[in-house]
């Protein structure tokens, strides 16, 4: 034979798992993208295509979502020893698991309660935003006279884990959504709003104040909505901002909304009792929108991606 086999290995890669864990009303979420390399005595499927010794990919993926029942999330080094030991242990011919886990994290949002129906609340039981990833942005425009100043934020990771609908839209031959009365809610703000400030330097905004608290009220809104719509949120999260900050006129929100769907452990005999997610990257909802100070001519573009 002119060539031979070398090293090899395979398994299911980035398995998208969210696993909220909920303890009363508090609850606590781990977000893991589990990747799953397999490699032992599999000579014979390079060389004969013989399956005999293989374990499919897709049963390394729905041991994760499994495991992540079964034996809960306490970390992800806990978690990964628990799949390589279980690969290595269970199959004779897999020598060798590896196991490769990101850890995405997440905070709860903090509200100063106000004009909230969780008045007094300072953490919203189930509320998170995504540590320190956001991107700021920027536009300055300038003719020799004017300014305009469009500012904004992207990939403001935020998820509701409760109080979060969706019922009682348009059904077609082709609608196969089922109704939701408890679902996560998801999503990566992306935000451009616009100051009215066009001239005088004298009276220009506290532009790092400003973003502080535009990206305040954006957060609280989110976490204080009981939604039933992304739609619904949007509107809320722009409103509160309008009606917070004097210095902003407009807003346009592009919000993807980032399904997790329960992942069925019913083949496996067990119960996922709302706690066990496959978070979809692709395709998603995207919802868009400008929210406008009344009797405000709308100026930042619908495509605000190059913002
Ligand atoms: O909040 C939502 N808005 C929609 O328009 C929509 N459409 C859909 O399938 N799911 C959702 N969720």
């Amino acid at each position: 034979m002119p060539t031979i086999l070398g090293q090899n290995q395979y398994g299911k890669a980035e398995n998208r798992v969210v696993k909220i864990t909920r303890d009363g009303d508090t609850h606590h979420i781990k977000d893991l993208n589990v990747s799953v390399a397999l490699s032992g005595d599999m000579d014979d499927v390079h060389y004969s295509g013989s399956n005999a010794n293989v374990l499919p990919t897709d049963t390394t993926k729905n041991t994760v979502f499994a495991f992540a029942k079964e034996h809960g999330i306490e970390s992800a080094e806990q978690f990964g020893i628990h799949l390589a030991r279980h690969f290595v242990s269970s199959q004779e011919p897999i020598r060798t698991a590896r196991i490769r886990i990101e850890e995405y994290s997440w905070e709860r949002i903090a509200t100063s309660g106000g004009n909230s129906r969780f008045i007094g609340a300072d953490e919203v039981k189930h509320s998170f935003v995504r540590k320190g990833q956001e991107i700021r942005t920027t536009q300055i425009t300038y003719d020799g006279e004017e300014w305009q100043v469009i500012s904004g934020l992207k990939e403001l990771s935020v998820m509701n884990s409760t109080n979060s609908e969706f019922w009682g839209y348009v059904k077609d031959k082709y609608t196969t959504l089922k109704e939701a009365y408890d679902r996560v809610l998801a999503t990566d703000v992306s935000a451009r709003w616009r100051y009215n400030w066009t001239s005088d330097e004298a009276r220009m905004p506290n532009w790092e104040k400003s973003y502080e608290q535009a990206r305040k009220h954006m957060l609280e809104a989110f976490a204080e909505t009981y939604s039933l719509s992304l739609q619904q949120t949007l509107y809320q999260m722009g409103s509160r901002i309008i009606n917070s900050r004097s210095e902003i006129d407009e807003i346009r929100f592009s919000l993807p909304n980032n399904h997790h769907f329960l992942v069925d452990l019913e083949p496996f005999g067990l119960k996922n009792d709302n706690e066990v997610y496959f978070a979809a990257d692709r395709p998603y909802g995207l919802i868009e929108a400008t929210v406008l100070r009344d009797g405000i001519e709308p100026q930042i573009p619908v495509d605000m991606t190059n913002l």
